[in-house]
């Protein structure tokens, strides 16, 4: 699904506009009814109090538009509008009098008014601002967003929570509505997907208010939000008459005396991601234990005991993970160095790999174009170097993607991979997943997936995709604390199997034909 920024929403609300021939007016009113839609089947007419705070611009007419549904199903409601400006937008006054043409009079809220009292109860609409929240909310605005989180009551909000820009990260955290659910029209906003400021919102939902397919088919975005739909189209089928010789060589080059499970956590990771072929190259204290417990990997051993010493081999591989469990031993350092000079394979570089290149900079420029780095925070933060806020951070590690032609997966809880300007948010795992070894079985997925063909920025999506998905699967058998890198391994064959499973509540064709029988 596309993310589109604040101006592109805009052009797409005009475009709609325009094609449909509908008014601006009559795309705010299908609003207003896709919001009462969803309250109103979650409440059922219950008489809860609903408290809806509006602002004066069109989010503003979205709540305004939605109190008129709301009072005509005879709903417990109290409109305020939060009069933070003397500006109204004209469709926010169109619906202001079809309000009070059903004899509703909001109570304007201004930097003197008394605030209402807010049961815990309650539920609290927040429409103050949407996107077009242009600089930081007055401070008694703010005091409002205070006095709605010290209720405790559930709050929705309208598009995105208030005071929450769709392109920065806001100076103060309490400028910002806390909200339990958004809808957000159309497309999800970049915002809800940031360490710093996805914390705004529990969750998130899309409504689908009808914007021009076509825009939306034809407009390219900065952003792209990853789930199945998208992954499925990449997907590359097996043949009827392929072999192991078919799919790829991935060899896993690391590990140190104590960090050899590093090794074959990626190793088998690399061969459940359908790789034809795995050879793991460790330091000789890894050879048995890798022999003993993992039989389907070939091994080769460097020439030193603990370290990595020297690259060397006399296979082929198609592909090459490197990093993980290696350590930063200044032989390790050198090797890497004398490997990078000779090495004309694709590369997957993490962990410690990534450590020594942040270090030795001049490596930075031998690695092979679209080699595919998955660095966590820190070792992020090593390689770009410290950012202000999450923009800034995205934006430094653009550029640290264009500068050495790479495709850099920015590891967290909504992994981001950037390639080429553009990137790609995940929205598969789970925080039991923040546990030792699972960071290998990323770097393995992915060589296993370029072993196969999939090119370096598909694997880096598809494997990120299918890593969490992985841990989800298995996390409902483990719970968050139990899940360990071995459980997410052992789901990788059911996340691809998911890939093509049909959601069970999808009536089967003609179900619902036998059911009235
Ligand atoms: N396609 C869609 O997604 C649709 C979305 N809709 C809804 O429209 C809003 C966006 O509405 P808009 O009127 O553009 O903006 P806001 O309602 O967010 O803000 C209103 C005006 O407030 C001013 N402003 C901005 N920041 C502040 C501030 N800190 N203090 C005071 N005033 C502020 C600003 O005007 P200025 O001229 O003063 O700068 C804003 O214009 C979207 O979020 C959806 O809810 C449509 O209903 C239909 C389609
Ligand atoms: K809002």
């Amino acid at each position: 699904m596309k993310i589109f920024s604040a101006k592109q929403i805009y052009e797409a609300d005009k475009a709609t506009i325009k094609k449909n021939g509908i008014s601006s007016d009559e795309l705010m009113e299908g609003v207003a009814v896709q919001l009462f839609n969803w309250l109103h089947y979650r409440i059922q007419g219950a008489p809860v109090k609903i408290h809806l705070f509006c602002g004066i611009g069109n989010n503003g007419g979205d709540g305004i538009a939605l109190s008129r549904h709301l009072l005509e199903h005879g709903y417990n409601i109290e409109v305020y509008v939060v009069n933070y400006s003397k500006k109204r937008s004209d469709d926010f006054l169109v619906n202001l009098d079809r309000l009070k043409d059903r004899k509703v009079w909001p109570e304007f809220l201004e930097e003197s008014s008394v605030l209402p009292e807010i049961g815990r109860d309650d539920i609290v609409v927040d429409a103050i601002f949407g996107i077009g929240l242009n600089r930081a909310p007055d401070t008694w605005v703010v005091k409002l967003f205070d006095h709605i989180r010290q209720s405790e009551a559930f709050v929705l909000s309208v598009d995105i929570p208030s005071g929450l820009f769709t392109d920065k990260v806001p100076h103060d955290e309490n400028a910002v509505i806390r909200a339990n659910h958004t809808l957000s029209f159309q497309v999800p906003k970049l915002v809800f997907f940031l360490p710093e400021t996805g914390v705004f919102t529990e969750q998130w939902e899309v409504l689908d208010i009808g914007i021009d397919p076509e825009f939306l088919t034809n407009t390219e975005t900065d952003y792209e939000l990853i789930g199945k739909n998208e992954m499925l189209p990449v997907y590359i089928p097996r043949e009827k008459f392929s072999h192991k010789g078919s799919h790829g060589h991935g060899l896993i080059v690391g590990g140190s005396y104590g960090k050899v499970g590093a090794v074959h956590l990626a190793s088998k990771a690399c061969l459940y991601a359908g790789s034809g072929l795995v050879t793991a190259y460790v330091p000789k204290c890894g050879y048995v234990p890798l022999q003993t417990n993992f039989p389907e990997a070939m091994v080769i051993t460097d020439v030193d005991e603990e370290v990595i010493s020297k690259i060397e081999f006399d296979i082929d591989p198609t592909v090459i993970g490197i990093g993980v469990g290696m350590g930063k031993d200044k032989r390790s350092v050198q090797a890497l160095d004398d490997f990078l000079n000779s090495n004309k394979k694709p590369l997957v570089i993490d962990a410690d790999a990534l450590n020594i290149l942040a270090e030795n900079r001049h490596l930075l420029d031998k690695i092979p174009a679209q080699s595919v780095l998955t660095p966590h925070p820190k070792e992020l933060e090593r390689l770009i170097g410290t950012w202000k806020d999450d923009f800034d951070k995205l934006d430094k590690a653009k550029a640290f993607s264009k500068k050495y032609d790479c495709v850099l997966v920015i590891k967290g809880s909504h992994t981001i991979t950037l390639y080429d300007e553009k990137g790609y948010i995940n929205t598969t795992g789970n925080p039991g997943m923040g546990t030792g070894g699972t960071g290998d079985l990323l770097t393995g997925m992915v060589t296993g997936l370029i072993a196969q063909g999939y090119n370096p920025l598909n694997a880096a999506v598809f494997g990120v995709y299918l890593h969490g998905r992985a841990g989800d699967i298995a996390v409902e058998k483990t719970g968050y604390q139990a899940l360990t890198a071995s459980a997410v391994a052992e789901s990788i064959g059911a996340a691809f199997i998911d890939l093509f499973a049909v959601p069970e509540n999808r009536p089967r064709p003609n179900e619902n034909d036998t059911a009235q029988e």
